[in-house]
């Protein structure tokens, strides 16, 4: 089954997850992420001045980790975790400036796949942006935390995302200062994700320079992936989804 497709538009890469399904983070969709940005590193063009778009199809852009899939199962979630840890990681080394083109939800792991962006531009009318894990009862992994205090400036507003798991709409996202711009329809808002990436190619800047320059400054992130999860963690989210 595809879970994303890879095309490219002059310097400009764009991903997106296909189907209208919720676009759940299991291992499958994960390592099909994973290898389209493989495929693009390995594109000689990609060296310098290109730009990575993701986006999806449908009216999620990702509603978090497949728990359904994990179920119970401590493996499946350290698997579905780790794959995840692993994704963040390459998009954090990704040589070229990342757009996150949102035109549905991105809730919880969903949305720290997405805060993993450099720029985010999303679609006004319908999605949000949802730490949903206080609604479900599980504990948000450290190193999510450190992706929202990376990219969420406003202390009110990290406090609504993770403590009241607020629903932010694209315009409350802007007004948040968490993403770029938000858009009326999926057409301008695709639209709006490109010609950002047209201005970022303009600057031709080294991918490579620009891989180390974002480790750099998002060092936390990269230092807390390695953090494991303590067995409680696991075996936690193993008995709440045991119960959903
Ligand atoms: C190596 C060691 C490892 C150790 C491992 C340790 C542990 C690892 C695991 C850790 C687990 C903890 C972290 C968890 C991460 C996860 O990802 S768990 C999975 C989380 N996912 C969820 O909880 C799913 C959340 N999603 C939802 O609740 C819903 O899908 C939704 C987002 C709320 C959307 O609802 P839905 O009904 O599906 O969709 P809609 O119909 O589109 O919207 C509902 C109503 O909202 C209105 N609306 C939508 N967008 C907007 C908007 N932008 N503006 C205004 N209104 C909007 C929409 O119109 C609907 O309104 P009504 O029609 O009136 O209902």
């Amino acid at each position: 089954m595809e879970t994303c497709k890879l095309e490219k538009r002059g310097k400009i890469f764009i991903l997106t997850l296909t189907g209208e399904d919720e676009h759940r983070l299991n291992p499958i969709r994960i390592d099909a992420i994973r290898s389209a940005l493989n495929q693009i590193r390995s594109d000689s063009s990609s060296l310098s001045g290109s730009v990575l778009i993701t986006t999806a199809q449908g009216k999620f852009f990702s509603n978090g980790y497949d728990l359904a899939w994990a179920g119970s199962s401590p493996d499946k979630i350290r698997l579905m975790s780790s794959k995840l840890g692993d994704l963040v990681a390459d998009l954090l080394s990704f040589p070229m400036p990342t757009i996150a083109a949102i035109t549905g939800h991105a809730c919880a792991a969903g949305m720290i796949f997405a805060l993993c962006h450099d720029y985010i531009v999303m679609k006004k009318d319908r999605g949000f942006l949802y730490m949903s894990e206080m609604d479900i009862g599980l504990k948000i992994p450290a190193w999510f935390i450190t992706v929202i205090s990376c990219k969420i400036g406003d202390a009110r507003v990290r406090r609504d995302v993770v403590l009241r798991a607020r629903k932010l709409t694209a315009k409350q996202a802007v007004e948040s200062e968490i993403i770029d711009a938000a858009f009326e329809t999926v057409e301008e808002t695709a639209k709006g994700a490109v010609e950002l990436g047209e201005e970022l190619v303009k600057k031709g800047w080294n991918g490579q320079v620009y891989s180390e320059n974002r480790k750099e400054l998002y060092k936390k992130i990269l230092d807390k992936l390695g953090d494991d999860e303590t067995t409680d963690d696991v075996n936690n989210v193993a008995i709440a989804t045991s119960k959903m």
